[in-house]
């Protein structure tokens, strides 16, 4: 092997994108094209075998995640036109065995996947000691979304086993200089690859990345920053599509229209029209939080207004989502502070001081507590509860490259349904 070697992974379920995405990783400087799990339970063996047909002249990777009946696996894969075969490293040692036996008969070669192991370098030397020929430091994509990082994982085992180490999950045109750097012999990048726009642009970012990989190590953000930075760069739909389509709250108009907001909750439970507790709520709240207020849906009047929102500018307040009504919607526009409401009205109320400030409550059909994170646009407002934040915001961005691609192929001449194969996808 004379490396580093990039594996584009295809972990898609529709074979014929798989393919241009391969073609066009290629074309990018991916060196090695690996049928991705998903792909291979999609479409069988028939992915390898068509991958193989495409690109004779490219190493094949079948990521089959072999847990049992190593032989027979291996044998699949083999004979469908892999030249290696990912088995996992937690399986058994007579997995293990049985795969590598049956790569030697085949000629292909074995990659162990440390995916999920409790203790990866003991386990690494274990099935090296058991023949396999690459080693995989992969975190999942699952895990990824909860921060766990392969270059952490890559760093346990780097320069204490004697075979090729693949670095696998999350990695990008950064991180693989950077694992590089760390020990890898094989870079496995998929997401940042193959879910771009321009497939062999970002093959070759990556590419540049391994080949001149000198670039300083990435220093470690504070959670919050790094969270915000995120859901900055992603919209309300990729949120709620990334929470299972939940989250969305319902009913929202943004009084200032194409905005974008994004903030930790503070809650405002208070009663139609009194707007004691809301105004109080400004001084309450931090630079970069959103006012969460629930008015109860009253149409008739209004706790909110232009002093107010003036008022949180000063204080750097990212924005206000009100269950109820807003007033001096022209001064609110002109100001341009996101402000999110279900109704309007010319009616201020009183400031009579009923309710409280920073309790769980219910806003526009979604329970927010203090400290959850609240993203708003032209599309309406999402709740994230704080305990998934990160997870979401990462999801959130697999969502928007996902359909980044997918907007490629439209553009190119196809439709939605075509790109997805809806039809074939179906429920039966
Ligand atoms: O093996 C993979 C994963 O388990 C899905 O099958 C991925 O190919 C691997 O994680 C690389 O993909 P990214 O993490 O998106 O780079």
């Amino acid at each position: 092997m004379s490396g580093p070697i990039l594996q584009a992974a295809l972990d898609l379920i529709e074979l014929s994108r798989a393919v241009q995405i391969g073609r066009e990783a290629i074309q990018g400087g991916a060196d090695w094209i690996e049928a991705g799990t998903p792909l291979i339970k999609s479409e069988g063996m028939n992915a390898v075998r068509r991958l193989k047909e495409e690109f004779p002249d490219t190493i094949i990777v079948a990521d089959m995640k072999i847990a049992d009946t190593g032989t027979l696996e291996v044998e699949m894969a083999a004979k469908a036109g892999a030249d290696v075969v990912c088995v996992l490293a937690g399986a058994d040692d007579s997995v293990i065995s049985e795969a590598v036996r049956a790569g030697h008969l085949y000629g292909v070669k074995i990659m162990a996947d440390l995916i999920n192991v409790k203790e990866p370098l003991k386990r690494a030397q274990e099935v090296e000691a058991l023949g396999v020929d690459i080693i995989a430091a992969h975190v999942g994509i699952d895990q990824q979304m909860k921060g766990k990082n392969s270059l952490d994982l890559l760093s346990e085992i780097a320069g204490k086993v004697n075979i090729p180490i693949g670095a696998a999950g999350g990695l990008n045109a950064q991180t693989a200089g950077e694992a590089v750097l760390a020990g890898a012999d094989i870079l496995l990048v998929g997401s940042s690859i193959t879910k771009a726009a321009d497939v062999a642009a970002a093959a070759r970012n990556v590419r540049n990345s391994i080949d001149k990989p000198g670039i300083k190590k990435s220093g470690k953000a504070d959670i919050n920053d790094e969270i915000r930075a995120l859901f900055l760069e992603v919209s309300a739909p990729n949120i709620t599509d990334a929470m299972h389509r939940k989250g969305a709250m319902s009913g929202l108009i943004s009084i200032c229209g194409d905005v974008k907001m994004v903030g930790r909750a503070v809650t405002v439970e208070t009663v139609a029209g009194d707007w004691a507790k809301p105004v109080e709520a400004i001084d309450v709240a931090q630079r970069g939080d959103v006012i969460v207020i629930n008015n109860g849906r009253a149409t008739h009047v209004a706790p909110w207004g232009e002093l107010a929102t003036h008022s949180c500018l000063n204080k750097g307040i990212s924005g206000i989502v009100i269950d109820g009504s807003v007033r001096d919607v022209d001064d609110i526009k002109k100001l341009g502070l996101p402000v999110f409401a279900t109704a309007t009205s010319p009616n201020a109320g009183e400031p009579k001081g009923f309710g409280e400030i920073g309790t769980e409550i219910k806003c526009c059909g979604e329970s927010v507590r203090p400290g959850d994170w609240i993203i708003g646009d032209e599309s309406g407002v999402v709740v994230v509860p704080k305990e998934r934040a990160y997870e979401i915001a990462k999801r959130a961005l697999e969502v928007k490259k996902h359909e980044n691609r997918v907007r490629e192929e439209i553009k190119r001449g196809s439709t939605l349904s075509v790109v997805m194969e809806l039809v074939k996808w179906e429920k039966k």
